[in-house]
């Protein structure tokens, strides 16, 4: 079957995948994989399929926010996909976990406008237990701090003049903010697929974005080189759960 927006075709996809918002870390993933192969760049969407530890997975950008990226989800699931892992970047809500830190999203509350014509009010977010077990583990294993919990996905990045309610996100225990996790777990849920995700914490989403955020520091660098890794270890892990 021909996937005409990423286009692949669906006879070269295995059965896991890590997805991520950026197509140069796409990149950067499918380094670490044997005999790693570039098959398709189409608009954000850049695809590369290889093998880590003798399991067989792709690595696709999905871009930024939820609409372009259950694109991506819906094609790849389409196309034999079974396990999503999105490795990304977030903002955070807590000193208890600065820049640098790593969370493993339990659940995502749809703050997004995507998922809401996906499914009812109340359809939860939720990632799948093994998943989550698995890449906390991992990502435990590599230095530094690691949380799980439930994270946030907005479709505002830069503020207008509705105030986003980060003050009630952070006080109902949210831990992070970022943009395409509901989405991954909702589409998941409707195709029957399983999904999780990790973030690298890249500063505070309460702060003035406008002029806080930078995404490009050795710390942030440093952490989504560690969640790139406890991505990969958890699908080894995933692959053969003995
Ligand atoms: O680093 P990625 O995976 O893109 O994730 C986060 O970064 C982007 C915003 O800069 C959004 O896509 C958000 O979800
Ligand atoms: O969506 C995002 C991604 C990174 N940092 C944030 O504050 N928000």
């Amino acid at each position: 079957m021909y996937l005409p927006i990423l286009e692949v075709h669906s006879e070269e996809l295995p059965a896991f995948a890590i997805v991520c918002g950026d197509p140069r870390r796409a990149e950067v993933i499918a380094r670490k994989l044997d005999g790693a192969k570039e098959l398709a760049y189409a608009r954000e969407y850049r695809t590369f399929v290889g093998e880590y530890k003798g399991v067989k997975l792709a690595v696709v950008s999905h871009g930024v926010g939820s609409p372009g990226a259950a694109v991506c989800f819906e094609e790849l699931i389409k196309g034999g996909v079974k396990t999503l892992i999105r490795v990304g970047t977030a903002g955070s809500y807590s000193a208890d976990h600065p820049a640098g830190s790593l969370i493993v999203s339990t659940a995502a509350v749809r703050a997004d406008g995507l998922t809401k014509q996906l499914v009812p009010d109340g359809f939860p977010a939720v990632a799948d237990s093994e998943i989550v077990e698995a890449l906390y583990e991992s990502a435990r294993a590599t230095e530094g701090i690691v949380k799980k919990g439930i994270t946030v996905t907005l479709d505002v990045f830069f503020s207008g003049v509705v105030e986003v309610p980060h003050k009630q996100y952070k006080q109902a225990g949210v831990l992070a903010v970022e943009m395409e996790i509901a989405a991954l777990y909702v589409v998941a849920a409707l195709r029957g697929a399983r999904a999780g995700a990790i973030v690298a914490l890249d500063g505070y989403a309460d702060a003035d974005l406008a002029a806080e955020y930078d995404p490009h520091t050795n710390v942030v660098a440093g952490a989504v080189e560690r969640e790139i890794n406890a991505a990969l270890e958890a699908i080894a892990k995933l692959a053969d759960p003995s």
